[in-house]
Order: structure tokens, then C-alpha cells, then sequence
């Protein structure tokens, strides 16, 4: 359990509950073809469901190989892929209402649920694009729904932006938690990187929901 949340700060008797999305998305075009849309609190009660995930979610440390040593992954994962019951029935809402509105657009629907949780400032995610599978050659939509304390996604043009001239400028950086929807869309996920990264300033834990279509890493 990673419960941090101070216990002052939680509601937990707010009903768990989306608001429609609607014309409430705000849509950012971002460059080659690459967009975002954000939706801030989208779910109401967010910081039940984050205390219910947290605590019910078989959680997961990966290890990964870098170079000579294999290394914990600086976060908990949990993978739900298609058809397998989703951890809470909010999720389940989400996944519907994601595809209601987005289907169209994106030609398919969403299938799988990624969810990981960073339990203090030392999780993080390194600067990436998930192109593990269609997304390295084709257009997709990558929706993510975080509850929890909010922690910053940063996002910049793929091979670089962070630094000169110019770069700097171009490093988007959205706070992320209590509900809030990010949705990326187009290219962004071949022409743009994202990442989470880490801070030592006391932040306290988030849990992010990615909803992605078929063979979308
Ligand atoms: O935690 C997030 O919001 C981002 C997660 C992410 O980029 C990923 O798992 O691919
Ligand atoms: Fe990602």
C-alpha cells in the first residue's frame, strides 16, 4: 500500500463519477501532426479511486536489462489486455465514454489498460514515445486518466527540443493527477516524446491509467 496521500487531503466520500466530455476537451496541435487534447477533472472523486487502486491492483515491479545489470523499473505496472476485467468499474465507464468519444477519429476502439504507479518522487518514466508495435509507423491515440497526486508530463519534439535554441520554449509540461485526461493523438507518439520525470521535492503517489487500441505499446 502506498497510502501516502496525506489523510486530510483525501476525500474519499466524493462519489467516483466522469463528466461528460462533450466540448469540455481542449485540443492543442502540436507540430507533424501530433496533437493533444486535456480534459482536467474529468472524474470527480478521484482520490477514492486512487485509494482503491493502489491497495487492489496486483502491482508489479519490472526489471529491465541495461547493459550489464538488470535494474528495477522506477515505478509499478499492472497490464489489462483486451477483454480482461478491468480493476474497478470506473475504469470500465472510462474506457466506454473514451470510446464514444473518440472512435470515429481514432477508426478503432481503445482495448487495453496500462496502469503504473509512482509512489514518491523517485518514479518516473524516461523520455519515450510508446512505439512499441503500430504506433513506430502509424498514427494513433494514446488516452491517459490520472488519479493521485498530480506529477508533471513533459512533452517535447523527438530528438530534442530540450535545450538550444529554441528548445526550451518547446517542452510542454502538464500537471497530471485528481482526475485529470491527457489524450495523445496523431503523430505524437513518433514525432514527439513524453516522460515523467523525477523530482526531490516530497510529492506524493499517482497512479496513470493509459487506455490504447490493439497492438499499441
Ligand atoms: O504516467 C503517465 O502519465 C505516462 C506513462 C507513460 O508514458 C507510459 O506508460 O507509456
Ligand atoms: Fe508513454
Amino acid at each position: 500500500m502506498y497510502g501516502a496521500l496525506q489523510g486530510s487531503l483525501l476525500d474519499l466520500t466524493e462519489e467516483i463519477a466522469l463528466a461528460p466530455l462533450g466540448d469540455s476537451v481542449l485540443r492543442t496541435l502540436l507540430t507533424d501532426g501530433a496533437w493533444i487534447d486535456v480534459r482536467p477533472a474529468w472524474l470527480s472523486g478521484a482520490d477514492a479511486l486512487f485509494d482503491r487502486l493502489s491497495s487492489e491492483v496486483p502491482w508489479r515491479a519490472e526489471r529491465r536489462r541495461m547493459y550489464e545489470r538488470t535494474v528495477d523499473v522506477p515505478r509499478l505496472l499492472s497490464f489489462y489486455g483486451e477483454g480482461e476485467p478491468l480493476p474497478h468499474p470506473a475504469l470500465d465507464e472510462a474506457h466506454d465514454a473514451l470510446n464514444a468519444h473518440y472512435e470515429d477519429e481514432l477508426g478503432e476502439p481503445f482495448r487495453t489498460a496500462g496502469l503504473c504507479l509512482y509512489r514518491d518522487g523517485r518514479d518516473s518514466v524516461a523520455w519515450h514515445g510508446d512505439t512499441i508495435g503500430r504506433s513506430r509507423t502509424e498514427d494513433t491515440m494514446v488516452a491517459i486518466l490520472s488519479v493521485g497526486a498530480p506529477r508533471p508530463l513533459l512533452l517535447r519534439p523527438r530528438g530534442g527540443g530540450g535545450t538550444g535554441s529554441g528548445g526550451a520554449g518547446r517542452t510542454l509540461r502538464h500537471n497530471l493527477g485528481h482526475g485529470d485526461l491527457i489524450v495523445m493523438g496523431g503523430s505524437c507518439q513518433r514525432t514527439w516524446e513524453h516522460a515523467i520525470p523525477k523530482t526531490t521535492k516530497p510529492v506524493g503517489p499517482r497512479i496513470s491509467i493509459q487506455f490504447r487500441p490493439r497492438g499499441v505499446r
